[in-house]
C-alpha cells in the first residue's frame, strides 16, 4: 500500500507546541505499528508571512492540494495584528478552506468521563454529553460580497460584510448534516436566525424541503441562534446534531467547547464533496486558536490535536483500529488523573504539554 499523504501545518504559536506531540505518535506508530505517512510539513499564518510574505503560499497551497489529508495547528498572534487585512494569518487559514473546498466543518463535543468536573457546568448538565456540531465553512458571512470599508462621500466610513447563501450551498451541508445525523440518534437542530435574517430564511425553508424529500426518517427541529446558545448552556444534551451558518458555528463551538472542560479539548473535521471515487479532500485541525497568553509555557493542552488526528486517521485514512487507540489512550492518561493547566482539578496531577504528549505515547504502547 502506498503511504498516505500527509500534509502538516504546525502554523503558529502554541500550534507549534500542540503539533510536536502528534509528531511523537506519527514516530510511534511508525517505529511500533510499521505504518508511515508520506508527510510533508509546510508553513501557514503568521509563520509563513514571515518567510513568504504571505499567510498561505502557492506551493503550500499546491501541496494541500494533493494531500490525502492536512493537519493543522493554529494560526495568529499580536505579532502580526496590524498586517494589512489580506496578509493577516487568519487570511491564510480561510483561503486554505476556501481553495480546498471543505464546506463541511464538523466539530464534536464530546464529554470524557474522567472530565465532567472540567467543565464550569453541573456534572448531571454535561455527563456523557456528545454532540456534534456542523458548521458551513466556506460561505455565509465569512465569504459574501460586498465585504469591506469604505469612505463615504460625507467622509464617514462604512464597514460591510454580508450573509449570503444560494440553495445548493444550503443543500450540501444540510445533506451532510442529515447523513451525520442518520448514523448518530436521528436528530438535527438547524440553528439560523430566520425571524430577522431572509438569508437564513432560506436556510430554514431549504432544510424542510431536503427532510421531506430524502430524510424523513431524520426528525428536524429548528432553533434561532440566541436560543441555541443559551440551550446549549442550560441543557446541551436535548442536542444530537446540529447544523449551522459559519459565523454562527464558529461561536455556537466556542461554547460548545467549554461543555467539555476546555476549548483545548475539541478537535475538528473539515471535509470537502466526495470524488467519483468517494474521498474527500481534507483539514483537521483543533478548534482553538494559537493562544498567544500561553505560548512558550510548554502549558498548552495538545489532546484537541491528537484528537485532530485521530480524527483524520478514522475519516480520511481508513484506520479506526489505530483512530480507536489514541482515543482509548488519551481516555486512560485522564482517567489516570493527568491534567494540564486548563482542564486541572483537585487532586489531580498538573502536567506540561510535553509529558501529556510523553503519557499518551506510553499508554499506546500498553494499549499495542
Ligand atoms: N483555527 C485557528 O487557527 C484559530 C482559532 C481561533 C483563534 N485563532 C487566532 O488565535 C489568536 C488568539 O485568539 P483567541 O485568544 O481569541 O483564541 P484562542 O483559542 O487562541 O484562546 C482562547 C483562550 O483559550 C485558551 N486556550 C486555547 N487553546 C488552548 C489549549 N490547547 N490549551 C490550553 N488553553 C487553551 C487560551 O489560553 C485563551 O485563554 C488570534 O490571532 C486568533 O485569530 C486561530
Ligand atoms: C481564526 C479564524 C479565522 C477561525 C474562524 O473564525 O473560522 C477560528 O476562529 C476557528 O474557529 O477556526
Ligand atoms: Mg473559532
Amino acid at each position: 500500500m502506498t503511504a498516505k499523504k500527509l500534509l502538516i501545518l504546525p502554523g503558529d504559536g502554541i500550534g507549534q507546541e500542540v503539533m510536536v506531540q502528534v509528531r511523537r505518535i506519527i514516530d510511534w506508530m511508525g517505529k511500533k505499528r510499521n505504518i508511515s505517512f508520506d508527510i510533508t510539513e509546510g508553513l501557514i499564518g503568521g509563520s509563513a508571512y514571515d518567510v513568504h510574505g504571505t499567510p498561505l503560499a502557492d506551493e503550500t497551497l499546491a501541496d494541500a492540494m494533493s494531500a490525502d489529508a492536512v493537519l493543522l495547528g493554529a494560526v495568529g498572534g499580536p505579532k502580526w495584528d496590524d498586517l494589512p487585512f489580506d496578509k493577516k494569518p487568519e487570511r491564510g487559514l480561510l483561503k486554505i478552506r476556501k481553495e480546498m473546498g471543505l464546506f463541511a466543518n464538523l466539530r464534536p463535543a464530546t464529554v470524557f468521563d474522567a472530565l465532567v468536573d472540567a467543565s464550569t457546568l453541573k456534572a448531571d448538565v454535561v455527563q456523557g454529553l456528545d454532540i456534534m456540531i456542523v458548521r458551513e465553512l466556506t460561505g455565509g458571512l465569512y465569504f459574501g460580497q460586498p465585504r469591506g470599508i469604505e469612505t463615504l462621500p460625507n467622509g464617514e466610513r462604512k464597514g460591510v460584510n454580508t450573509l449570503t447563501y444560494t440553495t445548493s450551498e444550503i443543500q450540501r451541508i444540510g445533506r451532510a448534516a442529515f447523513d451525520l445525523a442518520r448514523k448518530r440518534n436521528k436528530k438535527l437542530c438547524s440553528v439560523d436566525k430566520a425571524n430577522v435574517l431572509e438569508c437564513t430564511v432560506l436556510w430554514r425553508e431549504e432544510m424542510i424541503k431536503l427532510q421531506q424529500t430524502e430524510y424523513q426518517d431524520v426528525e428536524l427541529t429548528h432553533m434561532y441562534v440566541d436560543n441555541a446558545a443559551m440551550q446549549l448552556v442550560r441543557n446541551p444534551k436535548q442536542f444530537d446534531v446540529m447544523v449551522t451558518e459559519n459565523m454562527f458555528g464558529d461561536i455556537l463551538s466556542d461554547c460548545a467547547a467549554m461543555l467539555t472542560g476546555s476549548l483545548g479539548m475539541l478537535p475538528s473535521a473539515s471535509l470537502g464533496a466526495a470524488d467519483a471515487n468517494g474521498n474527500r479532500k481534507a483539514l483537521y485541525e483543533p478548534v482553538h486558536g494559537s493562544a498567544p497568553d500561553i505560548q512558550g509555557k510548554d502549558i498548552a493542552n495538545p489532546l484537541a490535536t491528537i484528537l485532530s488526528f485521530s480524527m483524520c486517521l478514522r475519516y480520511s485514512f481508513n484506520m479506526d483500529a489505530e483512530a480507536d487507540m489514541i482515543e482509548n489512550a488519551v481516555k486512560a492518561v485522564l482517567k489516570g488523573g493527568l491534567r494540564t493547566a486548563d482542564i486541572m482539578a483537585p487532586g489531580k496531577a498538573k502536567v506540561s504539554t510535553s509529558v501529556m504528549g510523553e503519557s499518551i505515547i506510553r499508554e499506546l504502547e500498553k494499549l499495542a
